[in-house]
């Protein structure tokens, strides 16, 4: 096996589609300068909406092929990230879409939010002791907003890292290997809301049915909670964009606003934000960005 670039970046998600919204411009960046970047997501996204009309038959009520659909959605948007590892947790469609909080499909057998946790949790060891990531990128506990395969996208990665770690766990995974630093996304409640009085301003401009609020963007944190921002070049935010759009099913973007399925537009941010959750924090009020800092890598 080659070796692997001196710095790796693992991020774990819970559908196609939620790389590229969190971390499509780190993602961009970190590849673009020789970073190994692993992206693990846990389901193929088999529950989701369907945005384009002439795609309504992919959905999980008509013909149930909308994972299949999304993975290729989720290839082309590697594509413009520049992205070569990503896999689905245990193999694609191990874990299946539970669907939006209180669904009868949470109580599906087969759902990932029924998964048992150390199992789901074995694969993503075997992942981290191959790779040997510096930096893991989770959600917070409650995976952002309350998505129950958000929720047990960040559990389960956080115990993945202790696993990973622990000398007596499962050798036949491979070496224990302790991740140097853990962040969970977030972004700041004052950022999020000068982007909606941008998309306020735009008004009649935007093709979306409607405007969301500040409190549906996931992960909304008070500055202080945010340790660092990678606010990159223009061109990393224009691969983000050009990635969210390769989500056809489930995003529509237009400029710098998008909308989910829902068609309510919000702000495309391409400064992506972090809360440090493991390893040595920059001095009070210092920003890190770079999320390798402090790893020698
Ligand atoms: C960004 C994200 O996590 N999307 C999930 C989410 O999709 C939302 C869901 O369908 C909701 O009902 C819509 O109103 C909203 O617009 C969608 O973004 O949940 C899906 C089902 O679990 C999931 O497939 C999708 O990736
Ligand atoms: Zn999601």
């Amino acid at each position: 096996m080659t070796a692997l670039p001196a710095r790796r970046l693992l991020l774990v998600h819970a559908h196609p589609d939620d790389e590229s919204i969190n971390n499509g411009a780190t993602m961009a960046k970190y590849a673009a300068e020789g970073a190994h970047v692993t992206l693990v997501t846990c389901t193929l996204g088999e529950e989701g909406e369907v945005i384009p009309p002439e795609l309504a038959h992919l959905a999980p009520d008509r013909d149930d092929t909308l994972g299949a659909h999304r993975t290729g959605e989720l290839a082309d948007a590697m594509v413009q990230l520049g992205v070569t590892d990503h896999r689905f947790l245990g193999g694609p469609g191990r874990f299946r879409d539970s669907g939006m909080m209180g669904v009868p499909q949470n109580d599906r057998p087969d759902s990932f939010w029924q998964a048992d946790l150390d199992l789901a949790a074995s694969y993503l060891v075997e992942v981290i002791r191959e790779v040997r990531p510096q930096v893991l990128v989770a959600y917070d506990p409650d995976g952002g907003y309350g998505h129950p395969d958000h929720i047990k996208a960040h559990r389960v990665a956080m115990r993945a890292a202790e696993l990973a770690a622990e000398p007596a766990y499962r050798r036949d995974l491979g070496a224990p290997h302790a991740i140097a630093k853990v962040y969970w996304n977030c972004i700041p409640r004052r950022v999020v809301e000068e982007g909606f009085a941008r998309l306020h301003a735009a008004g009649g401009q935007i093709p979306f049915e409607g405007i969301a609020t500040a409190d549906d963007v996931p992960g909304l944190v008070d500055d202080d909670q945010v340790a660092a921002a990678i606010d990159v070049e223009a061109r990393y935010a224009e691969r983000k964009a050009a990635a969210m759009k390769a989500h056809v099913t489930q995003i529509a973007v237009d400029g710098p606003f998008f909308a989910l399925s829902n068609d309510l537009g919000q702000p495309l941010f391409g400064a992506e934000f972090y809360r440090l959750v493991k390893g040595v924090p920059e001095p009070a009020g210092d920003l890190e960005d770079d999320l390798f800092a402090g790893t020698g890598a």
